[in-house]
């Protein structure tokens, strides 16, 4: 069975596939609240695609998993972008691949500290939410409206995620 190795999260490396959301140099950075506050702006869009769509935000609690741990679905939102930032300050694992016909060829797991975020591009297969170490809660940002927005499909053969050495 092919083992899959997360990299450490950059956004560089995500962009294929969406944005970090993260504090970062690179940032518009506007200081704001009589300059009490630095406001990160538009660090990632969140997409819609219908006129009777809506932007919203949940609050995922997932279970973590232990490693490693055997991927067998992927699944992809056509309709929107789909965002999770960490509020529990627990790193956590991201598994993608490109948007289009899936291609196991083209599976990326990255390892997310707890202070960074990533936001989904429409139609970027991933993995549902994964937590390690600890049960961990996630703001997300999505997509709610009519029509489906979750292909999923088996990942077959199976695909072992592994934390590598780093
Ligand atoms: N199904 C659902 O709302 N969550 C998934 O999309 C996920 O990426 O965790
Ligand atoms: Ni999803």
């Amino acid at each position: 069975m092919r083992t899959l190795t997360p990299s450490l999260l950059t956004r560089e490396a995500f962009a294929p596939f969406g944005n970090v959301i993260e504090v970062h140099p690179d940032n518009t950075q506007l200081a704001i609240n009589y300059g009490r506050t630095t406001r990160h702006h538009a660090v990632a869009e969140v997409a819609t695609s219908g006129p009777d769509d809506r932007a919203i935000l949940s609050i995922f609690r997932s279970e973590p998993v232990s490693l490693p741990f055997q991927l067998q679905v992927m699944e992809r939102h056509p309709r929107g972008s789909q965002a999770f930032m960490p509020l529990s300050g627990a790193p956590y694992l991201v598994v993608v691949a490109p948007a289009g016909d899936f291609d196991a060829a083209g599976l990326r797991a990255f390892l997310a500290s707890g202070s960074q975020g990533v936001n989904y591009h429409a139609g970027t297969w991933h993995h549902y939410s994964l937590a390690m170490e600890r049960t961990s809660d996630f703001l997300v940002a999505d997509r709610d409206g009519p029509g489906n927005n979750c292909d999923e499909i088996n990942l077959e053969p199976h695909v072992m995620l592994a934390l590598g050495e780093h």
